[in-house]
């Protein structure tokens, strides 16, 4: 019997023959919907700061989704410091360079992680998305827009602070989460973040995690006021997630190259993981506003800004 991933690589393979776009009318018909509405949730998980726990944040969630029974794919879009696969003690051996430069189709690129999570690793392959010509970049968008049929979650996991390249990132996703810890220069640097997408997308879905807080009384001083801040002064109105507390197991959870939540399932901070994945599984319910969801909207979002 031939397998579903099978099957998908050989639609992906006639997509790239073909552009009459019958072969995603096969992929729906193979592939159930990743939800009522048809497509996946992407969520981009950014910082003004580096080192402040978006990779930390982006695994143990995925984790905590995919434990709930969701399909979930993270997308390695750190450009200089790509480190989802030294999280997971993984060599991938394509990254979406490979597809960009058709080498290799969607199902290729993608990596097994732990717990059924995929992953894609980023390298130095958004950057060369600007040098594509047309059929390149139809080629792309075809193929990443078939992760719509076989995740629920996809985690976009970006670089640190304002280059424009994280800013589209996080500009084109239904969701964004910023993570922010108690120390000033995260929170200075966060609100950078929040200045540069007030200019570019008011209505942008920006929710904050205050991670490595000392308390929670901590992470709610933070959280209040940086969002009254935020709103007074940017007119940007900002959702709360939660918080994780400084735990030095996370670290711990590095060295052994297993995710924290695998390795403390049992632990207070992976109930409040649980708890923030639940956020994002009661929206993902809700009706969306946006024209064009999923990981197709995304990416054409994503890349209209560059080519326009
Ligand atoms: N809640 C936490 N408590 C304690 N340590 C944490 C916590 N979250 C993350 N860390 C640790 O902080 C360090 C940086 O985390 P991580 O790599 O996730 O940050 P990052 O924002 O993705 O960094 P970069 O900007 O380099 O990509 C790691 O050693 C990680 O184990």
């Amino acid at each position: 019997m031939i397998d579903q991933a099978e099957k998908l690589r050989d639609i992906v393979n006639k997509k790239r023959e073909s552009s009459n776009g019958s072969s995603s009318q096969k992929v729906n018909h193979l592939f159930p919907a990743a939800n009522a509405a048809g497509h996946a949730k992407v969520i981009t998980v950014t910082s003004g700061k580096g080192g402040v726990g978006k990779t930390s944040v982006t695994v143990n969630l995925a984790i905590a989704l995919s434990q709930k029974g969701y399909r979930v794919v993270i997308i390695d879009a750190d450009l200089g410091l790509s480190n989802i696969d030294v999280v997971f003690g993984i060599v991938p051996k394509y990254s979406l360079l490979d597809l960009i430069n058709c080498n290799k189709g969607i199902l290729d690129i993608l990596c097994e992680g732990p717990n059924n999570i995929k992953f894609i690793s980023g390298g130095s392959g958004v950057q060369e998305l600007i040098h594509l010509d047309k059929n390149s970049l139809e080629n792309f968008i075809a193929n990443m827009s078939l992760l719509d049929h076989i995740a629920d979650f996809i985690l976009v996991d970006t670089g640190a602070g304002l280059s424009d390249t994280v800013m589209d990132f996080v500009i084109s996703a239904e969701e964004v989460i910023l993570v922010v810890t108690p120390e000033p220069t995260s929170i200075t640097d966060a609100y950078a973040v929040v200045k540069t997408v007030a200019r570019l997308k008011k209505d942008c879905n920006i929710n904050v995690l205050i991670n490595r807080a000392d308390s929670e009384i901590e992470a709610k001083n933070v959280y209040n006021n940086f969002s009254t801040v935020s709103e007074r002064f940017l007119s940007m109105k900002l959702n709360s997630i939660g918080y994780l507390p400084y735990d030095h197991s996370f670290t711990k959870s590095v060295k052994m190259q297993k995710p924290y939540i695998l390795n403390y399932p049992k632990s207070n901070t992976s109930k409040m993981i649980n708890d923030i994945a639940d956020v994002f599984i009661k929206n993902n319910t809700e009706h969306t506003n946006f024209v064009q969801p999923g990981i197709k909207g995304f990416i054409n979002r994503f890349v209209g800004l560059f080519t326009n």
